[in-house]
């Protein structure tokens, strides 16, 4: 099976590639990806022709985000169908790429639903179901992304006094983890469009620096007044009384509203409870997972040592060779640490499984299978 590879597209600018498409090629579809471990240096995008190629993408981070996740996963389903390769293997090997957002497990199972229900009769028609469910799921979550934005903003200007706001975000939740602008990033840029971002903060976010990499090269494009600073950093600015709330992204939010999102995520929440500063998570209801009852049922990614004692993308050592390492992808945050969940259904606020619950009810399939 082909592993994904590169192809590069002359570099005009700020990027005009799309995160993902689907291209139908004369040896059959293909799933074309920005390839998000070249970036910022390179636009350059990851062809998958086929499932292993989309799991090997996912797993090296080059496509990422959980919405974007759940997105690809659908897409996956679609072209194992087209190859006519075993669908039901393909789409547990999807949903299993990545353990901990439960979107990549609902994407999967949504455009897997499609292919089942069309029935084994015509492989064709079939294979257009999960496409047309893929396509249909990258479509709501494009409109979920600016539902977030409104909502986001609503919120952010009913709990801070005065225009501007100051907001530090972790890790990237912007376009590039969505079929539209984002999560929490896109709350943010729609304070900028209101004229209401003062500052963004961008956490670097080791160890693959999604911050500096990905959330800095969408605010520059996006002409946001930004500045990065390493994780260690936060600290201070709360104490120097510099951040007015944190957005913040989600992989998985339980039932009782705990939230799984980028390590470093718990940390920022215990300092914004210390120093009186919202705590605010963006997610659509795709995220939310009904069957995990709380934090601790949330399987926490855990990730090679390497991507910890090397320099990002297999570098030069950081640490001495044979340096063990701890690298969780994901740590999670309790609700009674979250100021306020806020989804393409509105804003939970104080957060309650009851309320969070009645948002996603308000929006969710069930998804069979
Ligand atoms: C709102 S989805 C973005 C979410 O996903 C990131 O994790 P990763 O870069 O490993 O896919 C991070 O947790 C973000 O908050």
């Amino acid at each position: 099976m082909a592993d994904h590879y590169a192809r590069q597209r002359a570099g005009d600018g700020p990027s005009g590639l799309p995160v993902l498409r689907w291209e139908e090629s004369a040896d059959g579809p293909l799933l074309v990806l920005l390839d998000q471990t070249r970036l910022p240096g390179e636009e350059a995008e990851a062809v998958c022709a086929d499932v292993p190629a989309v799991v090997a993408a996912i797993q090296s981070l080059a496509v990422r985000g959980a919405p974007l996740l759940g997105i690809t996963g659908a897409y996956g389903v679609a072209l194992a169908a087209y190859r006519g390769d075993d669908v039901e293997a393909a789409a547990s090997r999807l949903a299993q790429a990545r353990p901990t957002a439960v979107n990549l497990r609902y994407g999967t199972g949504l455009a897997l639903a499609a292919y089942r229900s069309a029935g084994a009769g015509d492989p064709g028609h079939a294979a257009r179901a999960a496409l047309a469910a893929a396509r249909e799921l990258h479509r709501e979550d494009a409109a979920a992304s600016a539902r977030m934005a409104d909502h986001g903003l609503v919120l952010l200007d009913e709990l801070l006094s005065g225009g501007g706001h100051r907001i530090l975000t972790h890790c990237n939740t912007g376009t590039l983890v969505s079929g539209g602008e984002g999560t929490a990033f896109a709350v943010a840029l729609a304070a900028h469009r209101a004229g209401r971002l003062r500052r963004l903060w961008v956490d670097e976010t080791r160890p693959l620096l999604q911050g500096a990499r990905l959330t800095a090269w969408e605010a520059a494009r996006s002409g946001m007044p930004y500045t990065l600073l390493t994780d260690n950093a936060a600290g201070s600015l709360f104490a120097a009384g510099e951040v007015d709330a944190v957005l913040i992204g989600a992989d998985r939010i339980a039932a009782n509203g705990a939230v799984a999102n980028k390590v470093g995520s718990y940390p920022l929440a215990v300092l914004a409870r210390y120093h009186h500063v919202p705590f605010i998570v963006v997610a659509p209801t795709t995220t939310i997972d009904p069957t995990t009852p709380d934090g601790p049922a949330i399987e926490v990614e855990q990730r090679a040592a390497d991507e910890v004692t090397r320099f990002p993308g297999g570098g030069r050592p950081l640490a001495p060779e044979g340096t063990t390492a701890y690298n969780p992808a994901f740590d999670v945050t309790p609700p009674e640490l979250v100021t306020a969940i806020v989804t393409e259904e509105g804003a939970v606020c104080p957060v309650t499984g009851d309320g969070l619950m009645e948002l996603w009810r308000r929006s969710h399939r069930v998804v069979e299978g």
